[in-house]
C-alpha cells in the first residue's frame, strides 16, 4: 500500500525555487534515504510531508489523503527534527506527556513504553535543560513513535552524537525498520543510509533523482 505520494511538488522561498517538480511513491515498510548538500531542500521536503508547510504547486498524499485538502496533518506520521525544542524545566516524560495531551490518543503507558524503547528512563526527574544532546535526540525519537505512528520522518537523527550514542541511535532506527515502519531519513553519512535504506535519492538543483551508480560514487567521494 502506498504510504506517501508526491505529485509534481514544487516550493520556492522569496521567488527562489527550493524544490521543483518532485515525484515520489513510498510503499509500506520501505525505507528511503535522501542526501543533498546543505540547503538543498531536504528539510523543506520533509516539512511538506508532515503538513508543516504547503507546496506552491503539486500534491502530497499520505495514505491516499491529500494534505491541505482531505486533512491538514497526517495522523500516521511521526517526525523527528534535529534538536527539537522542549520545555527545558520539564523532565523528558513531562514533555512527552504535555505533547501527548494535545492529541489525547495515548496515556502514560504508551509514553513510558516509547521512552524505554529508546533507552530513556521515564522515571528520571532530570529536567531536559540538563539532558545531553544524545538524550534529547532519543527523546525526539520517543516523541516520533509514541502514538504508534508507522511512517517516520527522521531528519538527521545521527547528527553530532558521540560514538556510543550514535550506535544506540542506529540500533533504535534499525529496530524501527525491522518492525516494518516506513522510514524516510536524511543523513550526510553514506554508511548510515546504506545500512538502513532500501532506496537512496539525491536532491540537487531542486530536483530529486535516484542515487545510483556513478552519481553515488561522485556524491560520496568528496
Ligand atoms: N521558512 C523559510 N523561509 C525562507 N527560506 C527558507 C525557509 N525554509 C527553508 N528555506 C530555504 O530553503 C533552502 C533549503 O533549506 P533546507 O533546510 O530544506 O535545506 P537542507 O537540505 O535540509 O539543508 P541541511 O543539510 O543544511 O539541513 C535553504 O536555502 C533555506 O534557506
Amino acid at each position: 500500500m502506498t504510504q506517501i505520494k508526491l505529485e509534481g511538488v514544487s516550493k520556492a522561498y522569496n521567488g527562489i525555487p527550493v524544490v521543483s517538480d518532485i515525484h515520489l511513491d513510498i510503499q509500506e515498510g520501505e525505507s528511503i534515504g535522501i542526501v543533498g548538500a546543505n540547503g538543498s531542500g531536504k528539510s523543506v521536503l520533509f516539512k511538506m510531508l508532515c503538513g508543516f508547510t504547503a507546496p506552491d504547486t503539486g500534491k502530497v498524499f499520505v495514505r491516499g489523503k491529500q494534505l491541505g485538502k482531505d486533512i491538514d496533518f497526517p495522523e500516521h506520521v511521526g517526525v523527528f527534527i534535529n534538536s527539537p525544542g522542549y520545555i527545558s524545566t520539564y523532565s523528558g516524560y513531562k514533555n512527552l506527556k504535555f505533547l501527548a495531551d494535545i492529541n489525547r490518543r495515548i496515556g502514560d503507558a504508551e509514553i513510558k513504553d516509547a521512552m524505554r524503547r529508546v533507552g530513556l528512563d521515564p522515571e528520571l526527574k532530570t529536567r531536559v535543560a540538563h539532558y545531553s544532546l544524545g538524550m534529547k535526540q532519543k527523546l525526539g525519537i520517543a516523541q516520533a513513535i509514541m502514538e504508534g505512528q508507522d511512517i517516520l520522518v527522521l531528519d538527521e537523527p545521527f547528527n553530532a552524537l558521540d560514538y556510543q550514542t550514535y550506535n544506540d541511535m542506529k540500533d533504535i532506527v534499525m529496530k524501527l525498520k525491522e518492525d516494518g515502519k516506513t522510514l524516510l531519513l536524511t543523513s550526510h553519512n553514506y554508511e548510515d543510509l546504506e545500512s538502513l535504506c532500501d532506496t537512496l535519492y539525491i536532491i540537487q538543483g531542486g530536483r530529486m533523482e535516484l542515487l545510483t551508480g556513478e552519481l553515488k560514487e561522485k556524491y560520496f567521494r568528496r
